[in-house]
C-alpha cells in the first residue's frame, strides 16, 4: 500500500514506423511535429489510475535503426512487463520484418508469459495501405496478439492508442504477483483477458 507499481513496456519495430510517435500520444497526449530517428531509447511515462490504484507505465520508445540499438538490447529486454510491436500499414517491409523483432525478443528470454501487442500505425494514410487487416489479424493470431490498427497522427485515434496501454496495463494488473521483477515468479497461467473497471470509479476504461 502506498507504493506505485511501475510497469516497464517496450516499444519495438523498424525504423520510422512511428514509435516515438505512439509513445508521445499516449505519454503526452499530442503528435510531435517532427521526430528524428530515435538513438538508443528515450523514456516516456505515465501515470494511470486503475481500480483506484496508481500505476507508473514506463514506456521504452526504443530505436528502430540497428546502428542506434545495438549496444542496448539488453537493456531493452531486461525485466520487461510487456511487449508492443509495431509496424506501418503502409510499407509492406515493416510487417514482413516483424518476425525478425519477435525472434530478438525471443532470442532474449522474454517469458511466454510477457504480453505482447501487435499495432499497425498510420492508419489515417487511407490510400497508401499495403498491409491488408486480414493479413495482420491472422498474423496476431498465430502469435497470441491482440492487433490494434491506428494512427499516432489522428486525434480521433487517441483513444484507440491508449487502449494499447491500458489493454496491457489491465493485464499486468491481473497478474498478482508485480511489481515482482524476477519473471520466473509469475503465475502459470497468463491471463487472458482484462479484468472489467469497477463502473463506480469512473477513473479510466478497460478496452477489452
Ligand atoms: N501519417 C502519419 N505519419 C506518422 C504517424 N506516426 C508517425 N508518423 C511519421 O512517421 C515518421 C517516423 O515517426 P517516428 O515516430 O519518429 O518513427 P520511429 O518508429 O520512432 O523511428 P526510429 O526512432 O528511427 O525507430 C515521422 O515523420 C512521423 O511524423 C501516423 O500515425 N500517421
Ligand atoms: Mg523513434
Amino acid at each position: 500500500p502506498g507504493d506505485t507499481r511501475i510497469f516497464k513496456i517496450i516499444v519495438i519495430g523498424d525504423s520510422n514506423v512511428g514509435k516515438t510517435c505512439l509513445t508521445f500520444r499516449f505519454c503526452g497526449g499530442t503528435f510531435p511535429g517532427k521526430t528524428e530517428a530515435t538513438i538508443g531509447v528515450d523514456f516516456r511515462e505515465k501515470t494511470v489510475e486503475i481500480e483506484g490504484e496508481r500505476i507508473k507505465v514506463q514506456v521504452w520508445d526504443t530505436a528502430g535503426q540497428e546502428r542506434f540499438r545495438k549496444s542496448m538490447v539488453e537493456h531493452y529486454y531486461r525485466n520487461v512487463h510487456a511487449v508492443v510491436f509495431v509496424y506501418d500499414v503502409t510499407k509492406m517491409s515493416s510487417f514482413t520484418n516483424l518476425k525478425t523483432w519477435i525472434e530478438e525478443c525471443n532470442g532474449h528470454a522474454v517469458s511466454p508469459l510477457v504480453p505482447r501487442v501487435l499495432v499497425g500505425n498510420k492508419c489515417d494514410l487511407k490510400d497508401l495501405i499495403q498491409v491488408p487487416s486480414s493479413l495482420a489479424l491472422k498474423f496476431a493470431d498465430a502469435h497470441n496478439m491482440l492487433l490494434f490498427e491506428t494512427s499516432a497522427k489522428d486525434p480521433q485515434e487517441s483513444q484507440n492508442v491508449d487502449a494499447i496501454f491500458m489493454c496491457l496495463v489491465c493485464r499486468l494488473k491481473a497478474q498478482r504477483l508485480l511489481p515482482c521483477r524476477d519473471t520466473e515468479g509469475w503465475p502459470a497461467q497468463p491471463q487472458p483477458h482484462c479484468r472489467r473497471l469497477d463502473e463506480a470509479s469512473g477513473k479510466g476504461s478497460c478496452p477489452c
